[in-house]
């Protein structure tokens, strides 16, 4: 990453949180926070010293001496107050990320609520982390077992859900009786730190929750580091590969949430309105900086005739800066982004897909210093060109033709990811057909983005995931927890132990 060049005195610098206390790092080693709508630059963070994020583990281990102690309901407690903080704040919350990330008000509005009800389900821990109990598996002998913490725990997490997606972890692991380490976005990590905020004020002790900021050094710290035992990612491919490898070598249990190319399918029999406006929101809502994104439309038979309705669709949303009132598209996180999406766009063009719709270089009153990227639709796409192969993280739909849903699934199927999937179609045999066969981790029926709720589990398949088990939900617990059983036997011979074992009936 690139050290800053803003000079030191004219922004405010976003701090570690180190025991309880947010801190100045020491690092000499910075970078500019940007508003990717104005490119004013908002604050600074800093890359941790190995010192610092030492310092921030040993906090946790210290911390979690008690932690791992303290009474169920006492953590439910504080997540109960946490998720009623974040509902008071959630205007400023949003407001922050807007700022710092892009996307619209109202988008992160929801990327908070999606957090939000992670804590609430956090909240719930007291019906979630339970034992099973055999008794007499042997005469007088039962096995129970317990699911006891794992001790410090770490989250690195990426820029497109500053709020979500942290959410999505250190709740999780600090209410089943685990301290925290938490990796920030380096782009957009102010209204993470509001949120940590806010978890102490929600009475979250000092050390439980602890953040360092940085990049690919302080990555490798964490994934290194012999006190922690358990990691937590969200981002690419290529980071979660690395970080998934060096840290379960260093002995570490670890999921990664990974890269996507999520396909929809749309079946001739689709409602055609309704398939239409889902792909349009699908693709292009949060700039198509989400892994759950529809990135490839796969238009079977006599569908593939809609695309100029499609186009037309897409052509009616609003591009503009993420306060903005009615604006559906905001800006790409950075001019890095914008840069790389325009280039594959580009690609496309050379490789011979049919450009139906140009989303560069839109016209965005007063925000003319925007990286701002419109809807932008190829029809022609098939497997081998870049703009199919790579994940673009744009607001950039790929629209490819089938004969039959066979040809759809088989291609879905050969594509190296599984995130997200969806099929439009009135028919419940085509619908069960492809949730049967489809492989793929979440899988819509007429719900174009099937991201579960918490109850349920995040999942994926294929090269979208590495690790068994997901950040929230049930698995979740396991994946926080080391189960132990415990197999007792109780002799029925308290008198040599000086006891009077004599029941009085009267
Ligand atoms: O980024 C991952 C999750 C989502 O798209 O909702």
């Amino acid at each position: 990453m690139d050290a800053t060049t803003t000079p030191a005195t004219q922004v405010a610098t976003v701090k570690l949180l180190i025991g309880g206390k947010f801190v100045e790092s020491k690092t000499s080693e910075w970078r500019d926070i940007v508003n990717p709508a104005t490119q004013e630059v908002l604050a600074r963070v800093p890359f941790a010293t190995q010192a610092e994020v030492d310092a921030a583990v040993a906090s946790a281990q210290d911390a979690f001496k008690t932690w791992r102690k303290t009474a169920i309901g006492a953590r439910a407690r504080i997540f109960l107050k946490y998720q009623q903080l974040i509902r008071e704040h959630m205007g400023e919350l949003a407001a922050i990320l807007t700022a710092e990330q892009g996307k619209t008000l109202p988008d992160a509005e929801g990327d908070v609520f999606r957090g939000l009800e992670v804590v609430e389900h956090a909240s719930n821990i007291g019906n979630l982390q339970l034992g099973e109990l055999a008794n007499n598996v042997a005469g007088g002998v039962d096995t129970y077992t317990l699911l006891q913490p794992l001790g410090v725990c770490a989250g690195i997490t990426p820029f497109n859900f500053p709020a979500m997606i942290p959410l999505w972890m250190f709740p999780m692991a600090i209410v089943t009786g685990n301290t925290f380490v938490l990796k920030p976005s380096e782009q957009d990590p102010m209204v993470t730190m509001r949120l940590c905020e806010l978890a102490l004020e929600a009475g979250i002790p000092p050390g439980v929750l602890n953040v360092v900021h940085g990049g690919e050094a302080v990555v490798n710290a964490i994934c290194d580091h012999k006190d922690i035992k358990a990691i937590s990612f969200v981002g690419s491919t290529k980071v979660g590969t690395h970080v998934y490898n060096r840290a379960t070598l260093a002995g570490k249990r670890v999921q990664c949430m990974m890269g996507a190319k999520n396909h929809a399918i749309v079946m001739p029999d689709a409602h055609k309105d309704q398939s239409l406006n889902a792909l349009v929101g699908a693709s292009f809502g949060a700039a198509g900086q989400r892994c759950m994104a529809v990135s490839v439309a796969v238009l079977v038979g006599d569908a593939r005739k809609w695309i100029p309705d499609l186009v037309e669709k897409a052509k009616t949303l609003k591009i503009g800066a993420g306060i903005d009132k009615g604006v559906d598209v905001g800006p790409l996180v950075s001019c890095a982004a914008y840069e790389r999406v325009t280039g594959l766009i580009e690609r496309g063009v050379a490789d011979g897909a049919t450009l139906e719709l140009d989303g560069r270089k839109p016209t965005v009153p007063g925000y003319d210093k925007g990286n701002f990227v419109g809807p932008t639709i190829f029809s022609g796409v098939k497997p081998g060109m870049t703009i199919y192969d790579q994940e673009i993280f744009g607001p950039v739909l790929c629209v490819a033709g089938a004969e039959s849903i066979d040809e759809a699934i088989e291609m879905i199927n050969a594509n190296p990811n599984g995130n997200g999937t969806a099929i439009f179609t009135q028919s419940g045999a085509a619908a069960r057909r492809f949730q049967e066969d489809i492989d793929v981790g979440q899988v819509g029926i007429n719900v174009p983005i099937p991201v579960p709720v918490p109850m349920f589990s995040f999942t994926g398949s294929r090269g979208s995931k590495l690790g068994d088990l997901g950040p929230y939900g049930k698995q979740v617990i396991m994946f926080y927890t080391q189960t132990k059983t415990v197999t007792a036997r109780w002799f029925d011979d308290a008198t040599a132990h000086g006891l009077n074992t004599t029941i009085s009936l009267k």
